[in-house]
């Protein structure tokens, strides 16, 4: 069996363009247990996700949590559906129209924007073929996560390399550096934040709530702790708050071990003792809103929040498609495209040698 991916054969003989791919995690195709399954078993096996060893891991995977999760989880996907679809990807989607639409404009015919999840579809794999399919030669891989966790960034990183390792004809790659204390993202989620209040009035607290990770991947080197932290201080610098008002957790908590502290349920029973007149709440490490912060945070979270005897709970949305957000994101793009495209004239000049080059190997080809 051939080891390599069939590609055409003159694929790269018109025009080169590059590619740019938003990659975020994914999601089930459906609110259902069925649709469930598939996307969780894909997502759990993922030995970035779950760092145990594999026969042990296999027969609690396949045991006791693909039996009993899938029905549990798709109950709260179905509390947060759209007609669209499920919110993570219908925002996905959004993004990289939004971003096309910018970077289209400013790079006429040089570009293709397209998204990809690394779990569940359009899959990585099929979506890197399509961009060769339509001869882009250079690739900018968009981690649609700030924060570098190796379960999340580096997991797009190997299944990108894993996909390339099957290619004969590898477009060239660059990947966005993590963007936590980015300028651009930082202002960003204040304008988000300030919008909101404008519209409902400034809380007396902002809680930050990112998605957790094992405790021990910060033992073992991992920057997302850290990342998460630093994002946090710039934001509430951007909004002049100070260290007491504002506080960051961590939610999401999956499996027995310990996560990253102070969990957010823990904190929202805290503040909910305090009786605050407002907490304000955002999810700054999100920046399309899912299931962890439509159902964790705004549903689950303002539950549990009011329980405690809080008062008014305010969910701050997600970036997803914030004007400033989607100039951010073409920021981060530039910044890779600077040396493979200036002004279009560097890529002119490698495309018009290339097609020389390639014209002659037809000739060659058709004579032999
Ligand atoms: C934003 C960054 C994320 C990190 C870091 C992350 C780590 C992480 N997640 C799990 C387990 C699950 N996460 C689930 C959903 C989910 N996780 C993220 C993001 C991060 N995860 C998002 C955006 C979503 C929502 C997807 C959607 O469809 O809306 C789920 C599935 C839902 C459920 O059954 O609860 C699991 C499971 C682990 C174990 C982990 C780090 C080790
Ligand atoms: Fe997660
Ligand atoms: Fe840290």
């Amino acid at each position: 069996m051939a080891r390599y991916l069939t590609e055409p054969q003159f694929a790269h003989q018109n025009p080169a363009k590059i590619g740019v791919l938003l990659i975020n995690l994914g999601t089930p195709e459906a609110p259902t247990a069925q649709a469930v399954r598939p996307y969780l078993r894909q997502f759990l096996s993922d030995p970035r996700v779950v760092e145990i060893p594999k026969a042990i891991w296999w027969l609690i995977l396949n045991g006791i949590i693909l039996t009993v999760r899938p029905k549990k989880s798709a109950e709260k996907y179905a509390s947060i559906w759209t007609k669209e679809g499920s919110p993570l990807k219908v925002w996905t989607i959004k993004q990289a129209k939004l971003l096309k639409g910018q970077l289209g404009e400013a790079f006429p015919g040089q570009l293709v924007v397209d998204y990809a999840m690394r779990y569940g579809s359009p899959s990585i794999e099929s979506q890197i073929s399509q961009l060769k399919a339509l001869n882009c030669n250079k690739i900018i891989i968009v981690p649609m996560y700030p924060q570098y966790a190796a379960s999340t960034t580096a997991s797009v990183n190997d299944e990108v390399y894993r996909v390339l390792q099957k290619t004969r004809f590898q477009p060239a790659i660059r990947t966005v550096a993590p963007y936590y204390d980015h300028p651009h993202y930082i202002a960003a989620l204040a304008a988000q934040v300030r919008q909101h209040w404008q519209a409902n009035g400034k809380g007396e607290h902002l809680l930050m709530s990112f998605h957790g990770v094992p405790r021990y991947t910060l033992e073992k080197g991992d920057p997302y702790h850290c990342h998460a932290l630093k994002t946090g201080r710039l934001l509430a610098e951007a909004l002049d708050l100070t260290p007491a008002q504002y506080t960051v957790s961590f939610q999401s908590r999956f499996g027995k071990a310990e996560w990253l502290k102070p969990y957010t349920s823990q904190v929202l029973q805290q503040l909910g003792q305090q009786q605050l007149s407002q907490l304000d709440v955002i999810c700054p490490g999100f920046v399309a809103d899912c299931l962890e912060t439509l159902e964790e945070i705004a549903i689950e979270g303002q539950h549990d929040y009011l329980k405690a005897g809080g008062k008014s709970y305010q969910f701050i949305p997600c970036l997803n498609d914030h004007a400033k957000w989607i100039s951010a994101l073409e920021e981060l793009v530039r910044t890779e495209l600077t040396g493979w495209l200036t002004n279009g004239k560097a890529e002119k000049r490698n495309i018009d040698e290339l097609n020389q080059s390639l014209n002659r190997c037809k000739t060659i080809n058709a004579t032999n």
